[in-house]
């Protein structure tokens, strides 16, 4: 039998404490920096972070957790299942990096939300034509570079049957768990190999069980789990479920012979479940106590609570983050803007993984040899329960006194809007983003540092604003925005600017590949002390005669891309940060701005993954969104702006928002999303996108007037507006250029 461990988390963070896998990848596309100089970087963060979690005390360390873009991706190259397209391409690196990003000739994978998370994961396209085969060098390398450094390394792969789930199926595939029986052998080969290489346990992450799942795909988790608990060589398997309750695959899985299951509880149920399943009792259980996906300080008697009632219903116990460190800044070190005592109150990564060894300690040697640690884990949550700043008496009772969202109806609306904005058919406009140049950046840069003053940067990003502005006219685009420059992320600008939150300095997080972002920390209750955009957007519109779109941040957005509160409803925070938006479009609207744009990328996000929660989730999502957007008058036209998912499973609440306009990403997913909405009666304005801006290609002319004739046969002509996919910020100024120009000539074409 293996060697059960005590202390571990389920991954770790990857981009570096300072980005610099970020810096270096992107230097390596730049053409600056060659492949071993990448390969030099990757390999010293993965040993700083494995000598970091031995040193801090954990006895099993996770990795293949390393990835040069997304470890989904990395599964699909493991399981050989990169798509045709990509194949003729010579180096293995580039290979990878062309089906992450797309290049000059190759369209990229697509992209989407990781579960309810701000990563996202390029989704592996399975057809009827792809041969799985078995390429384990990255997992084996890793393993050996730890083994070498004397780490007690857990090799960590995504999961079979997660794998298939995530995947497309392209080309008339019928569903992917058809295809269970071909990976299968694959991943018993991987066991073997790893168990020869010298692993003792394996991590087999399963997170797709914790979503509601049809009988037959909780049976072929059965099946995979028997098939690969039969392996005869083979290390100890850890099957990782996080972000939710395993439900009925629980009792399941623990019926095969898997030696190892971690648990997240830090989600409501999951200890009362562990309890009813006898088969649990001679499983290495992994106890996911400490929030491994927001920054709260663990209270640790309740987590010590926990740990004691699993005692008896578990064979043997671990502690250990919920989910993997990936989702939280690296370390509170550094965050020097960040003082007692919201300070106390919280935990990054090095802090979750010392609060792991502390209550391992606990368990091998009773609380009294942690009784410190106790103590201030104590005190720190007493601090913050009994923080003034936890509670807003005003915006409570303003709340409470109730906030109409009723508006007007949209057909009204609309002849009111079409006289104030005397807009062509088919108007072009952008999302929002122009590009966020280095010069930008440095300039805020200076500004932090103290080397330029608040004027100095204002008049910066004036003259950026007005380059954006005379750009569009240029280019001919009909809706004009000022192009976002002062903001450093779309969420962050806006907390810095609202009460209740904190921002960090470098506490950052990786979205997808190399763009990284420093979720807000939400402490308290939300207000607006003053304007945050009507300067810009007044500025923008002093420059032009053509409307310029005032741009915001919608609540739900603003929560599901910050650290939120575990104190509070979500529901409460948002219809807080939804009445801070409302008067920030009712004084848009005062300075002359006569379209506002609210954008909720993230409303398909924060779903639940459980249908029975979704109701009252979209719910308080829609409500939020139409505090925000309801307090106008009849002429000023609202839009919003979604992205990064399937919409499918929230058409009727994008109905329900009632937003005059409404651009949504397509390019990607080839306008099916124009048939859905379609299908629920939708008849408002709508901007699919026209083509896809996570790519540095430039659409043709043709390439967009096609896809605007195939959303012409879903949408009539005086619905239909013209725009990219979504924001251009991650974009160089020379393919935007010439892509909206594009975009502009294939709609006047077609008009
Ligand atoms: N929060 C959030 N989540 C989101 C999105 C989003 O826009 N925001 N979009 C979707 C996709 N995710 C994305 C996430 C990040 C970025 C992105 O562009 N991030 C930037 C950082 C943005 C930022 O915070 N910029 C700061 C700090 C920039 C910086 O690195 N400055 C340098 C100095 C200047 C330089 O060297 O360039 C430094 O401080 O060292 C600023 O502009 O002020 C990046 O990774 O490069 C894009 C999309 C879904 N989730
Ligand atoms: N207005 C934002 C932008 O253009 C919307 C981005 S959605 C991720 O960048
Ligand atoms: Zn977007």
């Amino acid at each position: 039998m293996s060697i059960e461990f005590t202390a571990t988390v389920l991954g770790s963070a990857r981009i570096g404490p300072n980005r610099e896998l970020k810096k270096a990848v992107e230097s390596y596309w730049a053409g600056t920096l060659d492949a071993a100089a990448l390969e030099s970087v990757a390999r010293t963060l993965r040993e700083n972070t494995w000598r970091e979690l031995v040193a801090a005390g954990l006895d099993s360390v996770p990795v293949n957790t390393f990835s040069y873009y997304d470890h989904v991706l990395d599964t699909a190259v493991m399981l050989g299942a990169l798509p045709e397209r990509v194949q003729g391409i010579g180096s293995e690196l580039d290979r990878y990096f062309a089906a992450a990003r797309g290049n000059e000739t190759v369209a990229p994978l697509e992209m989407t939300k990781w579960f309810d998370t701000n990563y996202h994961y390029l989704v592996p396209e399975i057809s009827p034509a792809t041969t799985f085969s078995l390429h384990p060098e990255k997992v084996l390398a890793e393993l050996e570079e730890a083994r070498a450094l004397d780490v007690p390394a857990r090799p960590v792969v995504v999961g079979p049957v997660t794998f298939l789930l995530l995947s497309k199926a392209v080309g008339g595939s019928a569903p992917l768990l058809d295809r269970l029986d071909e990976i299968l052998p694959l991943y018993a080969e991987l066991l073997t190999t790893l168990a020869d290489a010298g692993a003792e346990w394996v991590q087999i992450d399963e997170p797709a069980l914790v979503a509601d799942r049809t009988q037959s795909e909780i049976d072929c988790a059965k099946r995979a789990y028997d098939f690969l608990s039969a392996v005869s060589t083979r290390p100890a398997i850890l099957l990782a479920s996080y972000f939710g309750d395993l439900g009925a695959a629980l009792p399941v899985l623990a019926s095969t012979g898997i030696e190892g299951l971690s648990i997240d509880l830090t989600v409501p149920g999951t200890v009362e479940h562990v309890a009813v399943v006898p088969a649990l009792a001679s499983k290495h259980i992994v106890a996911g106590v400490v929030d491994g996906r927001n920054i709260w300080r663990t209270d640790l008697d309740r987590a010590l609570a926990t740990l004691a009632s699993l005692m008896g219903s578990a064979g043997t116990l671990a502690v250990s983050s919920s989910c993997s460190l990936l989702h939280v800044p690296y370390t509170l070190d550094g965050e020097t803007d960040i003082v007692d005592p919201l300070r106390s109150w919280l935990a990054f990564g090095a802090e979750k993984v010392a609060e792991v060894t502390v209550l391992a300690r606990a368990l091998r040697d009773g609380t009294e040899s942690v009784s410190s640690e106790l103590d201030q884990a104590r005190a720190a949550l007493e601090s913050r329960r009994t923080d003034p700043r936890l509670h807003d008496a005003a915006i409570r009772a303003r709340l409470e006194a109730g906030v109409s969202v009723d508006r007007t109806p949209a057909e009204e609306r609309r002849r009111a809007q079409a006289v104030r904005l005397d807009l062509p058919s088919l108007p072009t406009t952008t999302i929002g983003s122009y590009p966020q140049t280095t010069q930008i950046r440095l300039a805020r840069a200076a500004l932090r540092t103290g080397q330029i003053d608040e004027t100095e940067y204002v008049s910066r990003m004036q003259s950026e604003i007005a380059d954006v502005v005379a750009l569009q006219e240029k280019i001919g685009l009909d809706v004009l925005v000022h192009g976002e420059p002062e903001r450093n992320d779309m969420v962050q600008y806006f907390a810095e600017q609202l009460s209740g939150f904190a921002a960090t300095s470098n506490g950052w997080v990786q979205s997808y590949g190399s763009r990284c972002v420093r979720p807000p920390i939400l402490y308290g209750d939300v207000s607006r002390p003053k304007p945050m955009t009507v300067n810009w957007s007044e500025y923008a519109q002093s420059l032009t005669g053509k409307p310029v779109k005032g741009m915001l941040t919608g609540p739900v957005t603003i929560l599901a891309w910050s650290f939120v509160r575990d104190d509070r409803p979500l529901a409460e925070s948002a219809a807080q940060i939804a009445l801070a938006i409302r008067d920030e479009t009712i004084d848009l609207e005062e300075a002359g701005i006569r379209i506002v744009q609210v954008d909720e990328p993230a409303l398909r996000e924060l779903l639940p993954l459980r249908s029975k929660d979704t109701a009252a989730y979209l719910e308080w999502a829609v409500r939020s969104f139409k505090i925000s957007t309801s307090g106008v008058s009849d002429d000023t036209q609202i839009h919003t702006h979604l992205c990064y998912s399937e919409f499918g499973e929230i058409i009727d609440a994008i109905v329900d928002l009632d937003a005059d306009v409404t651009s949504i990403e397509a390019a990607r997913s080839h306008m099916e999303v124009l048939d859905d909405l379609n299908s629920v009666g939708f008849d408002l304005g709508v901007g699919p996108g026209v083509y896809d801006i996570h790519s540095p290609r430039v659409p043709s002319v043709d390439e967009i007037t096609e896809s605007l004739r195939a959303a012409l046969k879903a949408v009539p002509a005086e619905r239909l507006w013209v725009n990219p996919d979504c924001g251009l910020k991650t974009r160089g100024a020379a393919e935007v250029e010439r892509s909206l120009r594009n975009m502009v000539q294939a709609a006047a074409a077609l008009r």
